[in-house]
């Protein structure tokens, strides 16, 4: 006797912006096929959806995002955080009851505050904030492939109000691309991102800049003689400058907080360097080097 497979979570799944995030979960979604029975993929740029339908990475590619969402139970918008909001407003009206609306911004406080006015007239949709803690410094849909979830955290934040079947149907859907889940509120999520993600992608841009700057001021060759540590910089640095601009003025207060804390820190290292005070400089440096061996320890470097 064969075993009947057991249903797909969804019958029909929507990615409406299929780039590095939403092309990755298409790709997973298209080697598991116990994820959605139907994959849909919407993207304003008609270049983006022209070059989903070149790769197959979607069974339909609807440009239309109303068009795209119509009969899904579930719509992923995978687009820049300072459109989400826009996004949600366009595709609410035209989904249909019971439908969970789900997003992968990096920020969350004013996200879920520019999406709820959107679902004001609709409470039947069941709204699941997610945040996978996984990406590569590259965009666009040929950026995505199917392991990027493998391992790593995906971030909860359901809303008071969400139906825990839609939460346990979008943590499943998480699972099944081999992310590990934590539930925590927008507030913390934005100020934990802000410190380990925000923050780093920052001093990234901005070493790179002084660098450049450097380089101008002097003409001369710095950036040639850079090496393996300043180059770790330049990958993140690397990364989209619409997808960045939007994060960091959409998580301007946590991330103000933590780069207020850090320039505070910057300054004591200064200090000690000037002062000649080696246990401040020691310490620092060797917290530094307790925390790569963690993360190399847990399979997280
Ligand atoms: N890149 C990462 O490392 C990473 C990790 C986790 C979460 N995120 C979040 O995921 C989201 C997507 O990031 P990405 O790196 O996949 O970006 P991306 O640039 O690779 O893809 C975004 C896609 O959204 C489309 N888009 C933009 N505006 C649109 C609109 N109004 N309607 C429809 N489509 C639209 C773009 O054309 C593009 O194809 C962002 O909110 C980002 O903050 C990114
Ligand atoms: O690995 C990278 O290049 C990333 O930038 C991924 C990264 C991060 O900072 O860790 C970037 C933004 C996200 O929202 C989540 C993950």
């Amino acid at each position: 006797m064969t075993a009947t497979p057991s249903a797909p979570l969804f019958d029909r799944l929507v990615i409406i912006g299929p780039g590095l995030i939403g092309s990755s979960i298409l790709r997973r979604a298209m080697l598991d096929r116990g994820i959605a029975r139907e994959l849909v993929a919407s993207d304003i740029d008609p270049k983006v959806c022209e070059r989903v339908r070149e790769l197959g990475i979607a069974d339909r590619v609807v440009q239309d995002a109303k068009e795209a969402v119509r009969d899904a139970d579930c719509v992923i918008l995978c687009v820049p955080v300072g459109v989400i909001g826009t996004v949600a407003a366009q595709v609410a009206p035209a989904m249909k009851p019971g439908a969970i609306l789900s997003e992968v911004g990096s920020t969350k406080v004013s996200v879920i505050n520019a999406v709820l006015p959107a679902l004001a007239s609709r409470p039947d949709i069941a709204f699941v904030p997610a945040h996978p803690m996984a990406g590569t410094e590259y965009s666009g849909p040929d950026a995505g492939f199917p392991s990027l979830f493998e391992n790593r955290w995906c971030l909860l934040l359901p809303l008071e109000n969400t139906p825990p079947d839609a939460v346990a149907r979008i943590s499943a859907m998480w699972e099944a691309m081999g992310a590990r889940l934590r539930t925590m509120t927008p507030e913390h999520h934005d100020r934990v991102c802000a410190i380990v993600s925000h923050l780093p992608h920052l001093l990234a841009f901005t070493i790179c800049g002084t660098a450049d700057d450097l380089a101008d001021e002097t003409r001369s060759e710095v950036l040639d003689f850079a090496a393996s540590g300043f180059r770790d910089f330049t990958r993140i640095a690397a990364s989209d400058p619409t997808m960045w601009r939007d994060i960091f003025l959409n998580n301007r207060e946590a991330l103000l907080e933590m780069l207020d804390r850090f320039m505070a820190d910057a300054q004591a290292m200064a200090d000690a360097i000037r002062k000649g005070d080696d246990t401040i400089i020691v310490d620092r440096i060797a917290r530094g080097r307790a925390i790569r061996r963690t993360l190399i320890e847990n399979h997280q470097a």
